[in-house]
């Protein structure tokens, strides 16, 4: 970016992972790496390492709302996605605000189910995420097991997955994409683009590491940073795909558990190292 051109603002709905490796802080990593300035709605806290989820408190919904205004009103959102909602209150406060006063691009990743089987969201909250956030979406982009869940079908095979993300895309987001990464063997990392049209397989090469955490989030992140400099969606989530598979080739092995995928590889062989 030249001196004197201001970056895009990306807004981030989301939860805080108190680890650093998902959530609002892998978000905001992400942006950064795209020249993107990140801005930040809490949505939630959580007390999170690379070995799962201890607690979790939320923030009042009117709150999470005031953080979306504070920006919205100043900054301008040129994309914006939403991650960690938790309860129904906050699904309805974020889906009142976002409907009154649409934004220009939003992707919903509808965080319910995490990787090591922790559940992000409340019971009651899944049937207010798929009938009010999911329509308002530019693109969703649900793993494995949220798919399971929206589209009521299990997902063990590419076949499947192309059958989920059709059905998905009926409950009304502009594009889906089904994401492969919880998926065994050759289908790891495989994931389903629909639109409407032809479905597109998006695949890159299958990374051989246990240190996964935060790729949903930053996948989505990856997208709405795309989608505000510009970019049409399917180009926008091919390059967040490229992003995370290089993220993942230089994750973290810190922690006992699941360690964060590497953000920092663009900055690896630059100016940090001379
Ligand atoms: N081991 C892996 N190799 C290559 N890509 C992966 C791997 N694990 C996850 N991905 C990719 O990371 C992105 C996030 O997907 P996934 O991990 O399924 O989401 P979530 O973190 O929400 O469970 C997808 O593009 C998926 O294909
Ligand atoms: C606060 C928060 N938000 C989202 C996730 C999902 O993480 P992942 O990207 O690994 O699916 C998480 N573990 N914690």
């Amino acid at each position: 970016m030249s001196q004197g051109m201001q970056p895009p603002i990306a807004l981030t709905i989301a939860g805080s992972d108190s680890g650093g490796g998902a959530g609002i802080q892998a978000d905001l990593k992400t942006f950064a790496m795209h020249c993107v300035h990140g801005a930040c709605a809490l949505t939630c806290v959580t007390a999170q390492n690379t070995l799962g989820v201890t607690r979790v408190d939320p923030l009042a919904p009117a709150a999470v709302v005031a953080q979306i205004n504070a920006v919205a009103i100043d900054l301008g959102i040129a994309a914006a996605k939403t991650g960690m909602l938790l309860n129904r209150d906050i699904i309805s406060a974020v889906v009142d605000r976002l409907s009154t006063d649409p934004l220009p691009a939003l992707v919903v990743d509808p965080v319910m189910v995490s990787r090591t089987g922790a559940q992000l969201i409340d019971d009651d909250a899944v049937a207010l995420m798929r009938d009010r956030l999911l329509p308002l979406a530019t693109v969703a982009t649900p793993n494995r097991y949220e798919a399971q869940l929206l589209a009521g079908q299990a997902i063990e095979s590419l076949a499947d997955l192309i059958v989920a993300a059709k059905t998905i895309w009926q409950l009304g987001p502009q594009a889906v994409v089904v994401k492969g990464g919880g998926l065994p063997g050759d289908l790891r990392g495989v994931d389903v683009w629909f639109a409407g049209d032809e479905p597109v397989v998006l695949r890159t090469e299958t990374v051989d590491t246990p240190h996964t955490h935060g790729t949903g989030c930053s996948l989505s992140a990856a997208i709405a940073a795309n989608l505000a400099l510009g970019q049409a969606p399917l180009a926008a989530t091919q390059a967040a795909k490229t992003y995370v598979t290089q993220a993942l080739h230089h994750s973290l092995a810190i922690g006992q558990g699941q360690g964060p995928i590497g953000h920092f590889f663009p900055l690896l062989n630059g100016w940090l190292n001379g």
